[in-house]
């Protein structure tokens, strides 16, 4: 089957680079109308019984060559018929009307069968639309539906057949009757009347066909002269925005911010959702304060306002309840949470040698909250998929790449989101795109321009992989390590749904990173893995460096190959200037390390054995811990430390955690024989581990009764488990 599979997939991505060749061709063998009716009717058999693809369980998706998206007013745009499109070309300065003659078939695509005003057909191709769940394929196109393709690219797709296909959302244009542009050759006598266009709207309503109910209601406003059943009409559309998601366009229909001097219950209510959807919590409060107050039989006027000032709280404050937000995660399995943003004292700027970066404004210490941020988008892959379950899989046969699991549909959801709610874009839009040039355009016949391309190589550098939540991976973590050793650090991570989070964007990788990122949900926490001064630029880890799993020259730069940069921290320039000789000799240590953890030997030997080979592995190291953290050491050094523990000889478990912590740049007083108080002078790189360094360092001081380093050692304990799992409040669940 994989062969198969793979031989097909070969064979397609054939087919899409050859097609190239044909260039400008009018091909002469369109498929005549019966015969496209025949290749619809097998496609749509082809889905239902899963043999439309060489394997049943992934959808693919193919990625073409980029080109811009169409920033002409269509009223500028010359008509152009299908049998004069040439393949392979993107038709500029033209558009063309079609009508679809069939329903749509959904695949990786929406794909339909439509007719041009000479009669001839082609295959129709809507590349990145709704999600099914925010509107349905019939939704989007259906018999009878007539749309106009600005600047329409002809193609020959993976399967050799002909098709138009359309990228950016923004190049569809959906024509109503009352459309100029609608073709003579299809127009009906098309009653004007607003009061029909308003019950056909009404009753769309009553049966939840909302996007029907959006064309009718504006088909009745174009028709429409009476100022009071305009301001109806509009509510109406309002709400049917609000159920399709387009919350601007919602917003804009309630009145808002001018309801006039008596506004309306309904407006106030409708303006108050989509605010709130928008996440304008502040204007959103106002609203529903004046619509519990000149509306206060409103029964969700309440609680509606309670909600909102309680986003408000959060965004104005960074305080969270973080124990509703595991539990919403985990006891009602909703990944997309609902609290606000909080920003903390952040700012960004010029990052020199890495384009922008994120900076500290004011000092804040170790463990700090610097940003709670709920996703911009994020698409769920469940960890265990269910037995099944489809792959989604986009493929770029012209450079060989895969996007595998969510990343496919993240860009179909960051697409569709800056489409239908433009005052969100520019959020997006201004994310760090590598090379890919942009259009200068972002309105055109009062619609937004949307570029596909622009989003997919967006998501592409800025997306992150996320666990449900961090506890939840934290505690499989322990689990895992309780029963078979530790686990290499890379394993743990990456193996989650993806998402984008405008602001953590800003942050550039460091392998020394100063922060650590992690999970509840769809809510990015971000905090300071060590305290900070204002003006810091904050960094945190793309990718692990774990050059345990990897021990190879370089093998961190190949982690990071896909963000197009190298990485020059101090531990990487450190790898760079250590010879292949001194490389090979760490890895010989490391390996005798391992052996020594896991052999059957009593552990007193063991800790001898692991206390000279460690000695020996620091004497590799030309540079200070705390300018080059040494991450080959501190792993066996907790292992020593934890032996100790279990020998019940506190004094070296506290000798060894204070090496696991030199190792990697800590400083550290009061882990000797010294009377010193327990404390962290200076913070070095944060590992996870550290939560378990500090245990034992929290055991080792119970054990010598002293209880006062004890409770210092359980409130850094607290902290990094704060810095690892997002917050401190939920340890009980
Ligand atoms: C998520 S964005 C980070 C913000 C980005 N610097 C910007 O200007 O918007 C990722 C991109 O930042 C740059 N970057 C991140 N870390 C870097 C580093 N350590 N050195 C150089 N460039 C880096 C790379 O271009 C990478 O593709």
């Amino acid at each position: 089957m994989e062969d198969a599979w793979a031989a097909g997939l070969e064979a397609q991505k054939t087919i899409l680079r050859e097609a190239e060749r044909r260039k400008g061709e009018k091909p002469n063998d369109l498929k005549s109308r019966e015969e496209s009716l025949r290749w619809f009717s097998k496609s749509v058999r082809d889905a239902i019984f899963g043999e439309d693809t060489w394997h049943p369980l992934v959808r693919l998706s193919f990625l073409t060559p980029t080109y811009p998206p169409c920033t002409t007013p269509l009223a500028q745009l010359e008509p152009i018929t299908i049998e004069d499109l040439g393949l392979e070309t993107h038709h500029r300065g033209r558009y063309i009307a079609l009508r679809a003659i069939t329903p749509p078939l959904q695949k990786d695509t929406v794909v339909a069968i439509a007719e041009d005003v000479l009669d001839r057909v082609t295959i129709l191709q809507l590349c990145l639309q709704e999600e099914e769940g925010v509107r349905t394929a019939g939704d989007i196109i259906n018999v009878g539906t007539v749309v106009l393709v600005k600047e329409p690219f002809f193609k020959i797709t993976e399967t050799g057949d002909y098709a138009l296909r359309v990228d950016h959302p923004s190049d569809l244009i959906y024509a109503s009757e009352l459309n100029e542009l609608y073709p003579r050759e299809w127009r009906q006598d098309v009653p004007t009347d607003a009061k029909m266009y308003k019950v056909a709207g009404d009753l769309a309503m009553g049966n939840n066909k909302y996007w029907k109910a959006i064309e009718a209601y504006t088909n009745a406003l174009v028709s429409s002269t009476d100022p009071d059943a305009i301001a109806i009409i509009k509510r109406n559309r309002s709400l049917a925005y609000l159920k399709t998601h387009q919350f601007d366009a919602a917003l804009l229909d309630s009145g808002y911010p001018n309801f006039g001097p008596k506004p309306s219950e309904k407006a106030l209510f409708r303006a108050g959702e989509a605010l709130y959807s928008l996440q304008r919590f502040e204007e959103c409060r106002q609203v529903l304060e004046t619509l519990h107050t000149e509306y206060p039989q409103n029964p969700l006027a309440k609680p509606k306002l309670e909600r909102a000032q309680n986003r408000y709280v959060e965004m104005d404050t960074g305080v969270y309840n973080f124990k509703a937000m595991q539990r919403d995660v985990h006891d009602h399995n909703a990944p997309d949470l609902d609290y606000a943003t909080y920003i903390g004292p952040v700012e960004i700027r010029e990052s020199i040698g890495k384009g922008r970066g994120l900076f500290l404004t004011e000092y804040v210490k170790a463990g700090a909250l610097i940003l709670c941020e709920k996703a911009f988008a994020r698409a769920h892959v469940p960890q265990t998929p269910e037995p099944g379950s489809i792959t989604t899989m986009l493929i770029d046969p012209f450079k060989d790449i895969r996007h595998v699991h969510g990343q496919a549909e993240l860009q179909q959801m960051v697409t569709q989101k800056i489409y239908t709610n433009p005052s969100l874009a520019s959020r997006f839009t201004t994310l760090h795109c590598g090379t890919y040039e942009t259009v200068n355009e972002s309105v055109v016949d009062e619609t937004p321009v949307v570029d596909a391309f622009l989003a997919h190589a967006i998501t592409w550098l800025n997306m992150f992989a996320c666990p449900i939540s961090s506890l939840h991976s934290h505690r499989q973590d322990m689990e895992e390590e309780t029963r078979q050793g530790p686990t290499p650090l890379s394993i743990l991570h990456g193996r989650h749904s993806v998402g984008i989070w405008t602001h953590a964007s800003y942050l550039n990788h460091s392998c020394t990173s100063n922060t650590r990122r992690s999970f509840i949900g769809d809510m990015m926490i971000v905090r300071a893995t060590r305290d900070l001064d204002a003006g810091t630029e904050l960094s945190f880890w793309y990718q692990v460096p774990d050059f345990q799993l990897s021990p190879t020259r370089g093998s961190q730069q190949e982690r990071l190959q896909s963000w197009g940069f190298t990485c020059t921290c101090a531990i990487c320039q450190d790898e760079n200037h250590t010879t292949t000789a001194t490389l090979e000799e760490r890895m010989r240590i490391i390996v005798g390390l391992k052996r020594a953890y896991f052999a059957p030997t009593e552990d007193k030997t063991k800790t001898q054995i692991i206390k000279r080979q460690l000695k020996a592995l620091n004497a590799t190291y030309t540079q200070p811990a705390e300018d080059v953290p040494r991450l080959l050491v501190w792993q066996s050094q907790l292992e020593l430390a934890q032996l100790y523990i279990k020998r019940q000889k506190p004094e070296k478990a506290l000798n060894a955690a204070r090496e696991f912590f030199t190792s990697l740049g800590y400083r550290v007083v009061g882990l000797d024989a010294t009377t010193s108080r327990f404390e962290i002078l200076r913070w070095g790189l944060f590992q996870d581990r550290s939560i378990q360094a500090f245990f034992v360092i929290y055991n080792a001081f119970l054990e010598l009764q002293d209880w006062q380093n004890a409770k210092v050692a359980a409130k850094y304990a607290m902290t990094a488990v704060k810095v690892v799992v997002g917050e401190d409040d939920s340890l009980g669940l």
